[in-house]
């Protein structure tokens, strides 16, 4: 890939808004993108080929649940503490509340692969800087609950023996920890951000000892000035994590260069392995330059709630197929889609999402092995009715049908040279007719299943 201009990101929404450049004028940076393109090793093409992940928020703010001394917080719930403004020495003590005495991890892993999650990101330390698991570096950690035992050891072995990929979600920012900082003032700043940074780097290598099974790091939390300024200290974590496993995958969350820039350096180029700005929403349809570089999109079923919250009434809540339709839209734009839950304190998980699960789960029994894993982006002209998938272990190429055209005329519009061939649907050869300048139409059966359906395309 040649350099990318990007604008000076201001936030991470900005920092997807690139724009293709040839140019030479990169300037020189200590704290920049170490490659440039996709990775191409085994570990790197497993997660692209994954595509699907489940997004796990746990922690004490999953006990609240949004609410606090008797009045509900709109937030997110796993920002209560922040909303609510409350003390950290009130918030930590639910640490001695912890207790998800229901717990079952062997069937949250199986949940997770009857929904057709390949891969699951969890939180090991979010915001509150609660610990899911013992670590030597804090008291403020599971081995100090009522629950004691190790956590996030009984969770990475559940899902690896259930043959999906586990990722850890890492929070920089720590409202608990003593040396955090929000910005760098005066030089008593600097030295307890620089303890700060040494305890962060001493627990990611703790959890890449203690579990060598982890893929790879989702960070988050990096937003803020003390973070942007020490570029250096996000590039020596990212270098830290491949000195342990070469091939362990990044997020562009965790980065910022020599001048702040975040997720792309100021050359333009994608820090990090994959670009993980996408969080609730996803690029545009006809987004071109998104498909050049590898990228996730995390997504919540409510409007924006991310840990356990009491009442999914207070927004709108995804349906099962409106989650399906963003998966497709994702995985044709050739990115993997992060799907959230967040557990209750006790360990189980709410109905919504239970029904949610069951949902999904039947459509990839039947739909993920074509259009989902291994699936990319078809290099064909978008179309009202839906999305095309290439699937680049088969070759095949296919059509996922989420708007049924009323006339049941599928229009399809191909490269100069190329022409329609074959198109199957289900076990049928359908008719299809060109229209000059118009392009193809393909014309559906009467009868079309009641859900997002596929088609294959052959062309020569
Ligand atoms: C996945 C989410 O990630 C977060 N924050 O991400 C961002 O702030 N993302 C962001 C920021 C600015 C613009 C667009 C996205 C966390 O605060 C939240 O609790 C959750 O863990």
């Amino acid at each position: 890939l040649k350099p990318l201009k990007v604008n000076e990101p201001k936030t991470v929404t900005d920092a997807v808004g690139i724009e293709m450049s040839s140019t030479n004028d990169s300037i020189t940076l200590k704290y920049g993108a170490q490659y440039i393109g996709k990775r191409q090793d085994a570990e790197m093409k497993k997660f692209r080929a994954n595509r699907l992940g489940q997004f796990i928020h746990w922690g004490l703010y999953s006990i609240p649940g949004g609410e606090w001394n008797g009045t509900t917080y709109l937030g997110a719930a796993e920002w209560l503490a922040n909303f609510a403004k409350i003390p950290n020495a009130t918030w930590d003590s639910l640490q001695y509340q912890f207790n998800p005495n229901k717990f079952n991890a062997v069937q949250w892993a199986k949940m997770a692969k009857a929904s057709g999650f390949k891969y699951v990101t969890i939180t090991t330390k979010h915001h509150e800087g609660f610990c899911l698991w013992p670590s030597e570096f804090t008291e403020f950690d599971i081995e100090n609950t009522p629950y004691k035992k190790d956590l996030l050891k009984e969770f990475v072995d559940a899902y690896t023996e259930a043959g999906i990929d586990v990722y850890f979600y890492y929070s920089i920012l720590d409202w608990h920890h003593k040396d955090w900082r929000y910005d760098i003032k005066n030089q008593a700043d600097s030295l307890a951000f620089s303890k700060y940074f040494e305890f962060a780097k001493n627990q990611l290598l703790e959890l890449q000892q203690k579990y060598p099974e982890v893929k790879g790091f989702w960070f988050d939390g990096t937003w803020d000035a003390s973070w942007k300024k020490n570029g250096k200290y996000s590039y020596d974590i990212q270098k830290a994590l491949k000195e342990v496993n070469p091939n362990v995958i990044v997020n562009s969350r965790l980065r910022a260069d020599d001048f702040g820039s975040r997720h792309f350096d100021s050359n333009g180029n994608l820090m990090g392995d994959y670009q993980s700005g996408y969080e609730r929403y996803l690029p545009a349809k006809n987004d071109t330059l998104i498909t050049k570089i590898d990228w996730e999109a995390c997504m919540t079923i409510p409007v924006n709630q991310w840990g356990y919250h009491k009442d999914w009434s207070l927004s709108h809540v995804k349906s099962a197929n409106e989650i399906l339709e963003l998966i497709v839209k994702t995985v044709s734009l050739g990115g993997n889609f992060l799907l959230n839950y967040g557990p209750k304190g006790d360990g189980t998980f709410r109905n919504e999402e239970l029904e949610i699960s069951n949902s999904i789960g039947n459509w990839m029994s039947k739909y993920a092995d074509k259009v989902i894993y291994y699936g990319d982006y078809a290099n064909l002209k978008p179309q009202d009715w839906g999305y095309y998938v290439k699937n680049t272990n088969s070759g095949k190429f296919y059509g996922v049908v989420f708007n049924l055209p009323l006339s049941k005329l599928l229009k399809i519009e191909l490269p100069n040279g190329k022409k329609l061939k074959v198109v199957n649907f289900e076990t049928e050869k359908l008719e299809y007719h060109h229209h000059d300048k118009m392009g193809y139409f393909i014309s559906l059966p009467e009868n079309t299943p009641n859900e997002p359906f596929i088609f294959e395309i052959l062309m020569e």
